[in-house]
């Protein structure tokens, strides 16, 4: 498959290596310094770009990817709330192709379905109250991470008792905060905590390294080269709509 790569950084380095490992070929690096190459032969003669940028420039990426008329693969976080409809409705009514997850590890995947069951078991357990924290490197941009959303939504949409998420501190009851630490050059580590008064239950996810991010990221690409519409983790493994 013809792949090619929006943003050369942490995350584009690493799907390089995974892109070629699995007998995949780079055609195209599109970073900060050649953005007219969107409209270059080699980024249009490519299956899917994946892209891995910053919250400020993924939009205009999407942009630029859907009008040289390439489907897309992207993890990029922190852009969502301002560009999140515009992105799903130029998918699901325009024909354009985005596969998005804020997080592309396998183990966070099986860990935002395990963050579902115990949220649904926790629904009949009003004297637990939940709380998350998300620890990363300190050159990230976002906070909370994209993850944290995803996992807040997860206990949202199965705990009634919790309205929406709060950055730190809860100010009612039916806030769910989450804590952001940014430290070192931690990977990425998010943690899902329940407290009643006489015990609590934790689940943590911490990634070793980059390689998971990067190996999902590359697996999406494969499936996005033959499907279409707005895709999520959900579309690759379908065990989550279960
Ligand atoms: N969904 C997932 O599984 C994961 C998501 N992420 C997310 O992915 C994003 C990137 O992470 P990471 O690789 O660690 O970040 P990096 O900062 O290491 O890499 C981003 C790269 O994009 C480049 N860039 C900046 N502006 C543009 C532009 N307009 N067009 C093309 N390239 C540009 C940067 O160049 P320069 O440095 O010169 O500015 C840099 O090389 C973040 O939003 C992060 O939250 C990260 C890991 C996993
Ligand atoms: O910026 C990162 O590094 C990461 N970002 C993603 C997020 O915001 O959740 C995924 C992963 O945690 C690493």
């Amino acid at each position: 498959m013809k792949i090619a790569l929006i943003g050369y950084g942490k995350m584009g380095k690493e799907i390089e290596k995974v892109a070629h490992s699995r007998g995949h070929e780079i055609v195209c690096i599109i970073d900060i310094n050649n953005p007219q190459d969107f409209e270059s032969e080699a980024f249009k003669s490519a299956d899917v770009a994946i892209e891995f940028t910053n919250p400020m420039v993924a939009y205009s990426n999407y942009i630029r990817t859907f009008q040289a008329g390439v489907k897309l693969v992207s993890g990029s976080t922190g852009w969502m709330s301002e560009h999140g409809d515009e992105i799903k409705r130029l998918c699901t009514e325009e024909g354009k192709t985005l596969f998005w997850s804020s997080n592309f590890s396998l183990g966070v995947t099986i860990f935002a379905a395990v963050n579902k069951y115990l949220a649904k078991i926790m629904n009949q357990f009003p004297s637990y109250d939940v709380t998350m924290s998300e620890t990363h490197h300190v050159h990230k941009l976002d906070a909370p991470s994209g993850t944290a959303i995803t996992l807040a939504e997860g206990i949202l949409e199965n705990m009634d008792r919790k309205d929406h998420w709060v950055k730190e501190t809860a100010a009612t009851p039916a806030d769910l905060p989450i804590h952001s630490i940014r430290e070192g050059e931690v990977f990425g580590i998010h943690t899902i905590r329940y407290e009643s008064d006489v015990d609590s239950i934790t689940i943590t996810h911490d990634a070793k390294n980059r390689g998971g991010f990067a190996l999902g990221a590359v697996l999406a690409a494969e499936y996005t080269a033959g499907n279409q519409g707005y895709l999520g983790m959900s579309d690759l493994f379908p065990f989550l709509n279960e």
